[in-house]
């Protein structure tokens, strides 16, 4: 009994604790004009803000843009920012939780600082199929998960996939110091801009990440081992032709638009019963 109340005391302290919807609010004029920078605006664009705080982008982005919807969960953010956009018709306000709120269906850019914490259920979302309409964007993020997302390489099975339909870039690193209150690690401005010609659809992404998840288990081996599970042998040497991967190659050192063709070939000709799944 006595365990279970320390536990409860614990929950409620995160839950009630002042960051737990990561309100690390921006303050440094330079670092918001750089983000705003970093995503190249046109006038006519409509841009989604992902927790507008109090709204130190929100403005600024309205008079940039067509069109701001700023989604906030905090519904005392959300009344200060009501009274401020009582006068700014480009501004839309969406209180509620982003991963419960449906995405534009027309083409949109995203600009935000971001709670961290959410930071993989946002991307999911914007690069998964509900995302069709997102263009380009410029998003603070935690600094690992920067780095994460814009190292050249991957074995993340889920970033191959994002990477198949959009390029990351990292842009600045933005001190903890510009913030408040700052948050225990430092951030950084990250740029995605959807490819001009996609590696594949978003619609396959669920077969895709099964397919390689599968072959990163062992990422050292070579791919011709690898894929024989999947492929006959006739199929094997078609996709690695097609491919233009050499039987010996290491899975890790697979290049994406070489993932992209072994994956297709997988799908034309090999059948489902033998895909992975997840
Ligand atoms: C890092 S702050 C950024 C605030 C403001 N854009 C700024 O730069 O000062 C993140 C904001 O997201 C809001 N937030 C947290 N979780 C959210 C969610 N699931 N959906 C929408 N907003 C959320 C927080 O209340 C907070 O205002």
């Amino acid at each position: 009994m006595r365990r279970q109340n320390k536990k409860h005391r614990t929950i409620r302290k995160c839950i009630s604790g002042p960051n737990f919807t990561g309100q690390h609010l921006l303050h440094h004029p330079q670092t918001i004009r750089q983000l705003m920078e970093t995503v190249l605006l046109r006038s006519t664009d409509t841009v989604l803000e992902i927790g507008a705080g109090k709204g130190v982008l929100t403005f600024p982005l309205a008079e940039k843009v067509d069109r701001v919807i700023a989604v906030e969960m905090d519904a005392n953010f959300v009344k200060t920012l009501r009274e401020k956009a009582e006068n700014h018709p480009k501004i839309k306000l969406i209180q509620g939780d982003i991963r419960e709120i449906g995405l534009p269906a027309k083409p949109f850019c995203v600009v935000a600082n971001i709670p961290f914490s959410i930071t993989t259920a946002i991307l999911e979302k914007l690069m998964g199929a509900e995302g069709h309409a997102f263009q380009r964007g410029a998003l603070i993020l935690e600094k690992g998960a920067a780095r994460r997302f814009t190292k050249s390489s991957t074995m993340d099975p889920r970033l191959l996939m994002w990477r198949m339909n959009f390029q990351f870039e990292m842009r600045t690193m933005v001190p903890r110091t510009h913030f408040a209150p700052p948050p225990s690690v430092d951030a950084a401005i990250v740029r995605i801009v959807r490819r001009d010609h996609p590696l594949m659809s978003a619609k396959e992404g669920n077969k895709f990440i099964a397919f390689a998840a599968y072959a990163l288990s062992e990422p050292k081996q070579p791919v011709a081992d690898t894929f024989r599970g999947i492929f006959t042998p006739v199929q094997l040497k078609m996709a690695l032709k097609n491919a233009k991967v050499d039987r010996e190659q290491a899975v890790a050192f697979l290049s994406l638009e070489q993932w992209a063709s072994l994956f297709h070939t997988m799908l034309q000709y090999v059948t489902p019963n033998r895909w992975p799944r997840k």
